[in-house]
This record gives C-alpha cells, structure tokens and sequence, in this order.
C-alpha cells in the first residue's frame, strides 16, 4: 500500500457564523505576473487575524487586494470571492467598501495637517456633521488609539511633529474614526521601538472589542502574543491556517513547522 499523500493545505477555520470577512479563491495579477493563488481567508469577527510567512509570499498584496487598493492600478486585478458581513464586497463601490474596511500600512502616513484634521478628515469624506459631534469623534477615537492622553493639549499641532509610534497610533485613530468593521494593519509596528510597539499591542487587543483586525507581521512572537488566528502563506498560497496556539505550538505542515522554529525565512 503506497504511503498516504500529506495535504498541501491545513485549513482550520473559526466557525461560518462566527466570521465577518470571508475570501475565497483569491487570485491575485500584476500585469500578467501572478501573486495570490486561490486564497481562502476567514477572518471572525473581534478576534485579530494574524499572517505570517517569508517576505515576498503575497501577505501585503492579499491586505491590499481586500481593501481594492488595486483599482487605482489599471494592470492589477483580483478575481474570487470577499463577502463582508455576507455581503459579496466586490460588488461595493471601492469608497464605501473602504469605509467598512479600513487599512494602516508600514509606514507611518499622517496627512500634513493637523492632529485633529487627520482623524477628522475621513469622517467628513463620508459625513457631514457638527464641529460638536466631530469633536467627540475625533477624542473617541484618539482614545481608542491610545493616544488621547498624549496630544490632547496640542489637536492643532501639526500630526506630522508626532514621534513615529506616536504618528502609527495617529494612523490608527484615523483608521477607526469612521467606524469600520474591519481594520487591515500591514505591518504597522516595523518601524517602531519595543514600547511604541507594545502600545500599539495594547491598542489592537483593546480594540478588537469593537473592530475585527487583520495583520501583518513578520514578528513571530507579536503574532503568537496578540492574535487569535494565524494563516501562514508561502509562494502566493494560504498553505496553513489555524487558531494561532495550535499554529505555533503544533504546525500540521512540515514546511509552517521549518518557518515558525525559524529554520527558513
Ligand atoms: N507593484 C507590484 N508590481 C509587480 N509585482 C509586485 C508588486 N508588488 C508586489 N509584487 C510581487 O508580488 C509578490 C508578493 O509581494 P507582497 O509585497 O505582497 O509580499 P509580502 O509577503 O507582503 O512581502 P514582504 O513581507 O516583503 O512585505 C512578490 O513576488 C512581489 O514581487
């Protein structure tokens, strides 16, 4: 009897009621180059979604196919299945769809205004409200970011004199001022000290409350400690997705076990 075949991919999703963004069979072209191959991503709701996987395995390009970054670029295109909410989000407008999915990239990128105007300014894209209301939104959410304490003495200084952890929280109150259902973070603490990062940590576990939370990451530990699900991808595949204890501690596939024990990467 020949030996049986191991499976390619291990697939251990939360439960179908229990998610609030679903892809499935996502594919992914820049140009005629293709980055993502079939991509199942079940991401539950006020849990936080963790990938990992080696650079250049499509992690970034999965967030950005998401949030339909991609519209703007003529060459690029998606093809597969996101149902946000059980709704089929590739039939939302790119600005409403972005409403309900926020994003945070790398790089800190607070617009060159003020404090205040950053968070406020996405609101008004979609609202038109009082100054006392945008008020209370813009502390809510400074709040939320865990940065309230810290600038509420200078809202009019510009956001850009803001320290890099600092400016990545901005970014983050800004993400959620809107109220999403969902925020995409690529790897937003690369770029920041052990405590921006572990604030910026704080931050996601307390939000995770209210919004449902992907992120990417290639500090295996940040994963392991702050996420409730982890899928590893390689070469443009979802090759293993679990509950992120059972990823880390007992990785069905040989090749997540070779990345999680650093043996590649
Ligand atoms: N604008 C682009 N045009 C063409 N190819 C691209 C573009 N951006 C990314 N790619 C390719 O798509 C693949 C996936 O890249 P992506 O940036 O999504 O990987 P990643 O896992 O996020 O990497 P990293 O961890 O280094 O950020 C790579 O082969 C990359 O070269």
């Amino acid at each position: 009897m020949n030996a049986p075949v191991p499976p390619d991919q291990v697939m251990i999703a939360p439960p179908a009621e229990k998610l609030v963004l679903e892809a499935r069979g996502l594919d992914f072209f820049y140009g005629k180059a293709q980055a993502l191959y079939g991509i199942d991503l079940p991401v539950a709701r006020n849990q936080i979604t963790a990938l990992i996987g080696p650079s250049g395995c499509g992690k970034s390009t999965l967030l950005r196919a998401l949030n339909r970054i991609h519209d703007i670029y003529p060459n690029q295109k998606a093809a597969g299945t996101i149902r946000l909410n059980g709704e089929d989000a590739t039939a939302m407008d790119a600005a409403s769809l972005r409403a309900r999915i926020g994003m945070v990239f790398q790089k800190p990128t607070p617009f060159p205004m003020s404090i205040y105007e950053n968070v406020a300014f996405g609101v008004r894209l979609y609202r038109r409200i009082a100054r006392s209301e945008m008020d209370e939104i813009v502390e809510r959410s400074l709040r939320r970011a865990a940065l309230w304490d810290e600038v509420k003495d200078q809202l009019g200084a510009s956001g850009l004199g803001l320290s890099g952890g600092q400016q990545q929280r901005l970014c983050v109150a800004r993400g959620i001022a809107v109220e999403p259902e969902v925020l995409l973070l690529d790897e937003p603490a690369s770029a920041l000290d052990p405590i921006s990062t572990a604030k910026l940590e704080e931050t996601l576990m307390e939000l995770k409350r209210d919004i449902s939370i992907v992120i990417v990451t290639h500090n295996l530990q940040q994963a392991a400690r702050i996420s409730d699900s982890t899928g590893f991808m390689y070469l443009g595949r979802m090759v293993e997705f679990s509950p992120t204890p059972d990823l880390f501690s007992t990785p069905r596939l040989q090749r997540t076990r070779d990345y999680v024990t650093g043996r590649f990467g």
